[in-house]
């Protein structure tokens, strides 16, 4: 069975831009490494802060995490915009204090979680279909803090063979679907629309996932790296039709990442 971690020793590594902190040697589940990465990220959370709250099962440990801090009475005056529907409501079950960015459109932190993250720090996000409110929340917050297990790693962007999300109108969708796998021929990609069964991990069709703004998601698999990926972000959002893609591109500007060896904290680089 896997035993969580209860400490950790502070070793700073060559490298300026990260810190290592190395655990007692002990088997970790990928739930308890989602849960190592956020609890270290909310540590950068402070009273009277707005706070961006992620979507997906490792954001989910850090909204919790919050929640639990308020009631303690640890954490104060927090304001929470959180990235989907389905967040809002884990925090309003916690009783965090909510708002939107109408109200508050610059943030101090964003804690969240990411499918891809490569060496540059570059994201995908969305294969949880929330791409679109958390780009909108984490372009404008002064802190981004992504948290990882490791299996989140890439060489490039796209590099897992998964989903980089694309949300997109539903009107004529197999037309724009058509368009963007046209727009990444050469890296040898394959657009499918997102059902409810293969949000599920079920390939078998189903009706499409519809996401909180009300539109639909296409899937990218590449077999090649894409290469530029300025480029590749300006193609697709230069296509009628689409909303908003899965890259944050240079938007992390700390990333945790927990893994069986500890946990890694990766600074961007402020050039
Ligand atoms: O972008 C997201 C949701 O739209 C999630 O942050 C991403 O999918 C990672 O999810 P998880 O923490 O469950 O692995």
């Amino acid at each position: 069975m896997a035993i969580p971690y209860h400490h950790f020793n502070l070793v700073t590594s060559e490298k300026p831009d990260m810190e290592m902190l190395f655990p007692s040697p002990v088997v970790l589940t990928q739930d308890e490494l989602k849960r190592i990465a956020a609890y270290k990220a909310v540590e950068m959370v402070e009273s009277g802060m707005v706070v961006g709250l992620g979507t997906g099962s490792t954001a989910k440990h850090a909204v919790d995490r919050i929640g639990e801090l308020l009631h303690q009475g640890k954490l104060k005056n927090i304001i929470g915009i959180p990235t989907s529907t389905k967040t809002h409501e884990q925090a309003l079950s916690l009783g965090i204090p909510l708002s939107d960015l109408d109200s508050h459109p610059v943030l101090d932190i964003a804690i969240d979680g990411a499918d891809e993250i490569d060496p540059n720090l570059n994201l995908v996000k969305g294969r949880g279909g929330s791409l679109l409110r958390e780009k909108m929340v984490e372009g404008v917050c002064k802190k981004f803090v992504v948290i990882v297990d490791e299996s989140k790693l890439v060489k490039y962007i796209g590099g897992s063979g998964l989903a980089m999300p694309v949300e997109i109108v539903p009107f004529c969708w197999k037309f724009t679907a058509k368009r963007l796998q046209e727009l990444f021929e050469y890296a040898g990609c394959v657009a499918k629309l997102r059902t409810f069964a293969s949000s599920n991990g079920v390939e078998n069709g189903g009706l499409p996932f519809v996401t909180d703004n009300g539109n639909y998601v296409v899937d990218l698999y590449f077999k090649r790296d894409i290469g530029d990926l300025k480029a590749a972000s300006d193609a697709i959002l230069r296509l009628a039709g689409v909303v908003e893609h899965g890259m944050f591109l240079d938007m992390a500007t700390t990333v945790i990442v927990a893994g069986d060896h500890g946990v890694t904290i990766k600074n961007k680089i402020i050039k």
